[in-house]
C-alpha cells in the first residue's frame, strides 16, 4: 500500500512585480503532484520553468493564488496554502525539511550547534543532539577543528555540507532539496546521495531539484516536469 505524504493539487502562482508597473509573471499554472513515502521525485524542466518556485510553494515560503498543498503531518492533512503561521512552523519542525543551496549563517553560533538545532527542536536533548551533529559533520567530511567555529568563514562547499547536515539531521518524513549537491566534489556528492538513499529507506518522501544528471538518475524514482505557465505581459491581462 502506498502512503501519500504530499498531495499538491492545481497549484497556481503568479509573481506581480510592483516595481515594474505591476508586471504579472505567471510561473505555476495548475500544477499537481503527489509523492508517496519512500519515493524521490526530481523536478525537471527548462531554466525558469518554476522548479524552485514550486519547491518553495510546497514549503509555504510563497503564497499561491490557487490550489491546495497537502502535507501529511502527524496523521492528518495540513493545507500549506492556507495554514496559519504557527501551523507552518509546527509542520516544518516535525514533518517538512528543506535543504536550500546556501547556508543562512547565524552569527556566533558554532557549526556543531547550527547542525544540532533542528534535532533539539525535534525533541532531542541538547547533549544527544550535539553527539549526532558531530557524527553528521564527520560523515560530511567537515574537519573536527571547525566544529566549534561559526561557519561564516567556511568555504562554499563546507557551508553547503553544514547546511545539508542541518537540513537532514532531524528524521522528518518529507525532505525538499534544492540542488543539494551543486558545489560538492565527487566524494562528498556520494555521501549526500547515500544520505538521501537512507532517508528514502526510512520511508521519507523526497522532492528535489538535481541539475547533475548522474545524481538525479541515482536517486530519483521518477521525474516530474514542471509545466511552463502561459506568460502574461501585464497585470491588466490578469483581470481582462
Ligand atoms: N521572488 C520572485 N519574484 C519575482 N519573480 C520571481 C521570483 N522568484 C522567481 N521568479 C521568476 O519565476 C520564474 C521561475 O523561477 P524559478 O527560480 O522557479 O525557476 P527554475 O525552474 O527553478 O529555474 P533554474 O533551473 O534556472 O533555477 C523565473 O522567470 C523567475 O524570474
Amino acid at each position: 500500500m502506498t502512503t501519500l505524504l504530499i498531495d499538491a493539487q492545481n497549484v497556481s502562482k503568479t509573481f506581480v512585480l510592483h516595481q515594474q508597473d505591476g508586471l504579472a509573471l505567471p510561473v505555476l499554472d495548475d500544477v499537481s503532484l503527489q509523492v508517496a513515502a519512500g519515493e524521490c521525485v526530481a523536478l525537471v524542466g527548462p531554466s525558469g520553468a518554476g522548479k524552485s518556485t514550486f519547491l518553495k510553494a510546497l514549503y509555504a515560503n510563497y503564497l499561491v493564488q490557487a490550489g491546495t498543498i497537502g502535507i501529511f503531518h502527524r496523521g492528518a492533512w495540513v493545507n500549506m496554502a492556507t495554514a496559519l503561521p504557527h501551523q507552518i512552523v509546527e509542520v516544518r519542525r516535525h514533518t517538512l525539511g528543506y535543504v536550500s543551496q546556501f547556508l543562512r549563517v547565524i552569527p556566533r553560533v558554532s557549526a556543531l550547534d547550527i547542525v544540532a538545532e533542528p534535532l533539539v527542536e525535534w525533541g532531542e536533548s541538547q547533549e544527544a543532539a550535539r553527539v549526532v551533529a558531530g557524527e553528521w559533520l564527520a560523515r560530511l567530511n567537515i574537519s573536527e577543528r571547525l566544529w566549534s567555529l561559526p561557519p561564516a568563514t567556511f568555504s562554499g562547499g563546507e557551508q553547503q555540507r553544514v547546511n545539508i547536515a542541518r537540513g537532514m539531521i532531524a528524521p522528518r518524513p518529507i525532505l525538499l532539496l534544492d540542488e543539494p549537491t551543486a558545489s560538492l566534489d565527487a566524494a562528498n556528492r556520494a555521501v549526500v546521495i547515500a544520505l538521501m538513499q537512507e532517508a528514502k529507506a526510512r520511508g521519507a518522501a523526497l522532492v528535489g531539484i538535481f541539475h547533475d544528471e548522474a545524481t538525479r538518475d541515482t536517486i530519483a524514482d521518477r521525474l516530474f516536469t514542471v509545466p511552463l505557465a502561459r506568460r502574461l505581459d501585464t497585470a491588466k491581462e490578469l483581470t481582462a
